[in-house]
């Protein structure tokens, strides 16, 4: 029999908790908690993660005692390497563990991964005040600080506000989500969110520092085989463990009023602009990961990999790029980070499903290929490769639901920009371009 994961027999003693995670997926074990684990002081920096909702992660991560394996996957083979820094494991629902967390006097750090869908913002940026779920928050929250909330900015401000209460002082919020001014856009969401709740709470939104962040490491969903592979390697039972490609890059912009890791020897970089970088990865690795979930599914691939052998597939990853960096600052790094996305997509060890990055569409476009047609547009030149990558989004959409298309190429682009930011929709010539792109499309 093999033995479990423990504590005890692999790993070094639970950290203290001062930070708290939110969004305990996938990437914040193969990246966040990494760096953390890498620090110089990873002994005096323990994470506390909580779930969305879900109780699974957290129950079979408490079960080892908050241990797991990162495989780190190249394409020449694995290296297994056990991460020690969580040092609890919550489900989402746990209000009451969540609270007592942020009135720790030695809480530090707040980290989120809670995808760009959970950032509950309009196409302009502002709180979505029209979500369900923000509207039933604000009403939790008028009713009661302590009540159950949804959305991850009532979380943080309910969080922020028992901080207060308690006398704790302001702490660092960091998110590590796929859009740009993360920090600065969770800001805003919180303090709109606090200003449609009542006066009272603008104090408590105001309460901490948010920190820009560009986060990234290809972080697929583990296939179920991945579990067998670590036992065989490593000798040990895991039932929670993570892949990820070797590449792992973080940047932070940003103040910690009570400290953090020291992140920086472990690789992160704190820098004094984070536009630079948020452009180079949401445009070149996310813009073009994107046009590989929608254009590729529609040449029959299932994964980024497989895209990437495909010459067509290929061609249009180039016309991308070649646009998306038009007006992009060549620092830092601008022409080998697109070199190395080509051999990071063509990993034939890493299945990264194309249909897990197709989700949420709207939300993801806007960020990754909405400002390169502005660009376009105001240099008068018409955007033809992220003309592409909408209509591939159109053609994916109508191929997904059961009813048969209805209604002209023309009018179905029109409808998808208007999705995306009405104002594009009010533009006949980037709609001709999208319909023509979904037409010359459905002849590939
Ligand atoms: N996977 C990657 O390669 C990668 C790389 C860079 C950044 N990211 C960012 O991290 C996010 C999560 O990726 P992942 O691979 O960990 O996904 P995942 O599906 O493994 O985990 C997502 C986690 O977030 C939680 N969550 C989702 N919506 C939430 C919400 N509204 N409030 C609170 N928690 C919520 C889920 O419950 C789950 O715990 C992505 O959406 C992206 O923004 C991912
Ligand atoms: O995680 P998402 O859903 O925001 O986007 C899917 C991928 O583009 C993304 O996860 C990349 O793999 C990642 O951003 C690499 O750092």
């Amino acid at each position: 029999m093999i033995p479990p994961l423990t504590r005890a027999r692999d790993g070094r003693p639970p950290a203290p908790v001062r930070m708290l995670h939110l969004g305990l997926g996938g990437f914040f074990r193969a990246h966040q908690a990494w760096y953390t684990e890498n620090a110089p002081d990873a002994p005096r920096w323990g994470i506390a993660a909580f779930t969305g909702r879900s109780t699974r992660t957290a129950d079979r991560l408490n079960a080892q005692d908050g241990m797991y394996t990162l495989v780190v996957r190249g394409p020449g083979g694995d290296r297994f390497e056990r991460v020690g820094s969580v040092s609890a494991a919550h489900p989402g629902g746990d209000r009451t563990a969540w609270l007592e967390y942020w009135r720790e006097p030695r809480l530090a750090v707040v980290t989120l991964t809670v995808t760009e869908a959970g950032y509950t913002r309009t196409p302009g940026g502002g709180l979505d005040t029209g979500l369900p779920d923000v509207r039933a928050d604000i009403a939790a929250l008028r009713a009661s600080p302590h009540a159950p909330v949804r959305t991850a900015a009532a979380r943080l401000l309910a969080g922020l506000a028992a901080r207060r209460r308690a006398g704790g002082g302001p702490v660092a919020i960091v998110p590590c989500d796929n859009l740009p001014g993360n920090g600065r856009t969770i800001a805003r969401i919180v303090r709109e969110l606090a200003e449609a709740i009542g006066p009272a709470w603008a104090p408590a939104a105001a309460h901490a520092s948010y920190v820009d962040t560009v986060a990234d490491r290809i972080t697929p969903w583990p296939a179920d085989e991945t579990a067998a592979a670590v036992a065989a390697a490593t000798g040990r039972t895991d039932a929670a463990p993570v892949v990820a490609e070797p590449f792992a890059e973080w940047a932070l912009c940003g103040d910690f009023p009570a400290g953090r890791p020291h992140w920086e020897a472990a690789g992160a970089r704190f820098v004094p602009d984070i536009t630079p970088y948020e452009r180079r990865k949401l445009r070149l690795l996310n813009g073009g990961h994107s046009l590989l979930a929608y254009a590729g599914s529609l040449r029959g691939h299932t994964t980024v990999a497989e895209a990437m052998t495909d010459p067509l597939c290929r061609t249009w990853l180039t016309e991308w790029w070649d646009e998306a960096s038009a007006g992009l600052d060549p620092d830092p790094g601008l022409a080998a980070y697109r070199t190395a996305l080509v051999e990071r997509f063509s990993n034939p060890r890493i299945a990264h499903a194309l249909a897990k990055i197709a989700e949420n569409g709207a939300d993801k476009l806007l960020d990754r290929v909405v400002p390169s047609v502005h660009s376009a547009r105001r240099s008068g030149a018409p955007p033809v490769a992220a003309a592409r990558i909408v209509a591939a989004w159109l053609l994916y959409l109508r191929a997904d639901t059961a009813r048969p298309a209805s209604g002209s190429l023309r009018d179905a682009a029109c409808d998808i920009l208007h999705r995306l930011d009405p104002a594009l929709a009010r533009d006949p010539a980037l709609v001709d371009a999208v319909a023509l792109q979904a037409g010359e499309l459905t002849r590939k």
